[in-house]
């Protein structure tokens, strides 16, 4: 049995549960990688010049066992995310160490700690196996995964699993990631495909849209109200492109900022009108290495001032970090919030307190999602309120290229790869739904 003959299941209309139950499993499969051996590479280069094309490697695996509580799918399409980067350049740490830290856990976790790590925290895809305990879902179910794996074995987690004390980022701090032909889940990572999308629209939203729903909307970030003034960092980026729609689609009020002006026309295609091209208009907020510059985080606040008629900031997305935090905290408005999950350029923060207790502004850590913010950001795209921002899509060949491109921040959107599926544009169950949203599903394509 192989790969090929899964996919031929997958590509039937008459495949039903019991063939793909009955299916064999392939004994291998092919999947992206990182060498534990090659964890050194780049060491003394700048974090610019680490190259994810060297370290990023397509390997033939074999099949991991299935434990109880689990399912094997076969991957269609996964996507790229920044976590992929950081694993693939080994910054900030190798993730290794997780592997390794996971597998000293339990007798089935050992599975997890390899000499190579699968990477990927996105997948669409069907549900080919499952194990022990599993009823939730069967054989032939078209899925797309989010990325939170949880043990629940402590009390911490059981009001909200991001608390769970073994909580980890499937494909990141777990191995037998997305993008491969073949993954590896927790069933309660498990959610419905949206049907009027085709794989790799779907395998898109998934670990960004999670996140920015926890961060912008749900009660454990900020919680945005209607008529909230939202600045959003990256708005045409992974995450921002989602926080985006959530405050238009929320009755808030978006403030994007973007690093040029067709990333500004993209923002106006999905309904923002205030917009700052932060290159255009030359923000400097560091003198130098060690000194901000408090006058430009006047400027900023001026211009935003500008586009709200006068009014502050109520929320700030951030994810940059050390770049952009001290003028993330300036400008938000008295009692407003911070609310962060990243640290694009730098992890330690500089802002002057004195505007944070002052003006009884908070800052909110926020990280991925629990299985219901998952859900429901994931029945928002179902329901064609919020839609992929897919904009580039690439083979599993070439994902070093694709993970090169987020890092070079040459990318819009999200990017794409197909794993098993061997074209574009299928997997769509409801046409009729589709055609409805085709433009938005379209806005970020090709651009
Ligand atoms: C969904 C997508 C998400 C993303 O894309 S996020 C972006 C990518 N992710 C990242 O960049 C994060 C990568 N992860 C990390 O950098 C590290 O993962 C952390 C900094 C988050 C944690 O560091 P660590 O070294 O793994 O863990 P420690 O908690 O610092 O443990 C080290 C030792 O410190 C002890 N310790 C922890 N808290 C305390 C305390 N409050 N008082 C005293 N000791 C403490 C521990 O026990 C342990 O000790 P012992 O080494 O002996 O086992
Ligand atoms: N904790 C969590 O759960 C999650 C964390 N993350 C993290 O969030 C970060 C962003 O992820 P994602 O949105 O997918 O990445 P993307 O690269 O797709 O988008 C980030 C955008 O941020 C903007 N940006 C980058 N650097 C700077 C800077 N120095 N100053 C201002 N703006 C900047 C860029 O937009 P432009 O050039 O147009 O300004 C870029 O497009 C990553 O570090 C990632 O690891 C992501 C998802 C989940």
């Amino acid at each position: 049995m192989t790969v090929k003959d899964i996919l031929a299941a997958i590509q039937s209309p008459d495949s039903t549960s019991e063939d793909f139950a009955a299916l064999p499993l392939p004994e291998s499969y092919r999947a992206i990688t990182v060498h534990k051996d090659e964890t050194e590479m780049f060491a003394g280069l700048a974090t610019r010049d680490k190259d994810p094309r060297k370290s990023i490697h397509l390997d033939e695996v074999p099949l991991p066992e299935l434990g109880p509580g689990e399912a094997l799918v076969a991957v269609m399409a996964s996507s790229v995310n920044y976590n992929s980067v950081w694993t693939s350049i080994f910054e900030p740490l190798s993730t290794f160490g997780f592997l390794e830290r996971y597998g000293r856990t339990s007798e089935l976790a050992k599975r997890h700690d390899l000499p190579y790590h699968i990477i990927g925290s996105d997948l669409a895809g069907v549900v080919l196996r499952t194990g022990p305990g599993v009823n939730a879902w069967r054989p032939g179910d078209e899925v797309v995964a989010h990325c939170l794996s949880v043990e629940l074995e402590s009390s911490d987690g059981h009001n909200d699993t991001m608390l769970d004390p073994e909580q980890r980022i499937w494909g990141f701090e777990t191995n037998f990631g997305g993008l491969a032909e073949i993954a590896l889940v927790k069933s309660n990572q498990l959610m419905p495909k949206p049907d009027h999308l085709s794989w790799e629209e779907a395998a898109a939203p998934g670990l960004v849209n999670s996140t920015a729903y926890r961060q912008l909307v749900s009660r454990n970030g900020a919680g945005m109200k209607q008529g909230d003034n939202v600045l959003i960092w990256g708005a045409s980026g992974g995450l921002g492109s989602y926080a985006t729609q959530f405050a238009l689609a929320g009755g808030a009020n978006p403030i994007c900022v973007v690093s040029s002006e067709q990333k500004a026309n993209i923002c106006r295609s999905m309904g923002a009108e205030a917009i700052i091209d932060r290159n255009a208009e030359g923000y400097k907020f560091w003198k130098d290495e060690n000194t901000q510059d408090p006058k430009e985080w006047k400027r900023f606040g001026k211009r935003i001032r500008e586009l709200t008629g006068g009014e502050d900031i109520d929320i700030v997305f951030e994810h940059p970090g050390r770049e952009t935090f001290g003028a993330s905290v300036f400008v938000t408005r008295k009692g407003g919030t911070i609310t962060t999950c990243a640290s694009t350029s730098g992890y330690m923060h500089e802002y002057d307190n004195r505007y944070l207790w002052m003006s009884l502004k908070r800052i909110i850590g926020s990280h991925f999602a629990n299985y219901r913010e998952a859900w429901e950001a994931n029945r928002l795209i179902a329901k064609g309120k919020i839609h992929p921002t897919l904009s580039k899509v690439y083979s599993l060949e070439d994902t070093g290229q694709a993970a090169f491109d987020v890092h070079r921040n040459l990318h819009q959107g999200k990017v794409g790869v197909l794993c098993m599926a061997p074209e574009e544009g299928l997997g769509v169950r409801d046409q009729a739904k589709r055609a409805q949203h085709i433009d938005a599903i379209n806005r970020f394509r090709n651009i």
